[in-house]
């Protein structure tokens, strides 16, 4: 692995390579009831590469990917201090600016969950509801885009014949591919995952990576896991944080190309 050397305002310098930057944050920390969770974070992520955060339990890794799509502010007594910047619809904008309202960022910005959380309706209304809330009346479209998510996370066969079936019925691992297609119906350009094959058989485990490193050329992917061999299949770029502390530069892996 190298590491990153330089940075400017547009690309993240990793030896001889630049790679262009989508988000950054600056002194970035993050309170739970006055209590500092997060420290001073700098750092710049690439644009259209897999980046692993990696660390103990109780770090910080779930509260940093919290910050990035403002869900934090759903949670009573948080706080926040830095600023955080994004590439967005071609922009960079601070992502708490008040015109940029928040279902509009994370509209943009997606997260699926360590514990799969799908809504109490159907699986195919699962899937439509953020279309829904998108404003997509089109039934025919609407139709097409929930066959189309649920067969890249490989989970149309499985449910094909049970569209409207609870979507709490399935298996943890049928809900952790659900939520991940719920997440990518909007065509995020931002995709935040924690943990996202944690409760997944090897079988989809493995299919969930594939699809994560062809999503590559749509988004860019910040990916929280504690799978050393995960990270070494899919990842470019690898964080390591320990008590709210990340590392200052991204770990590149050299063979990144491999995954390119
Ligand atoms: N809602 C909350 N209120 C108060 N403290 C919290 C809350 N959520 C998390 N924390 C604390 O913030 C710190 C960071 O938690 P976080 O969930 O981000 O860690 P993590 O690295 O994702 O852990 P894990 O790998 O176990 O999921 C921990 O000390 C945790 O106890």
């Amino acid at each position: 692995m190298d590491t990153a050397t330089t940075v400017n305002n547009t690309a993240v310098q990793v030896s001889t390579v630049d790679v262009p930057v989508k988000i950054y944050t600056q002194s970035l920390c993050f309170y739970y009831r006055r209590q500092k969770v997060l420290h001073d974070i700098s750092l710049q992520l690439p644009a259209n590469q897999i980046t692993a955060i990696t660390g103990p339990s109780g770090s910080g890794k779930s509260t940093f990917l919290m910050v990035l799509n403002r869900l934090w502010e759903e949670v009573e007594g948080c706080d926040i201090s830095g600023k955080v910047t994004m590439e967005l619809a071609g922009h960079f904008k601070n992502i708490h600016d008040p015109t940029l309202p928040v279902c509009e960022l994370r509209r943009k910005v997606a997260m699926v969950f360590q514990q799969p959380n799908p809504l109490p309706m159907s699986i195919y209304k699962n899937i439509a509801f953020p279309l829904r809330l998108a404003h997509v009346n089109d039934k025919k479209r609407i139709k097409e885009n929930v066959e189309f998510v649920l067969r890249q996370v490989c989970l149309w066969d499985e449910v094909k014949d049970r569209l409207g079936d609870d979507g709490r019925l399935l298996s943890g691992g049928q809900q952790q591919r659900l939520c991940l297609a719920r997440a990518l119906v909007l065509n995020p350009e931002v995709l935040l995952l924690d943990e996202p094959t944690s409760s997944l058989d090897p079988e989809a485990s493995n299919a969930i990576e594939e699809l994560l490193l062809t999503l590559k050329s749509q988004c860019t992917l910040v990916m929280v896991s504690h799978y050393q061999d995960q990270i070494q299949r899919i990842a470019d770029f690898h964080i390591k944080v320990l008590n709210g502390r990340f590392s200052t530069g991204l770990d590149w892996r050299g063979d990144c190309n491999q995954n390119s």
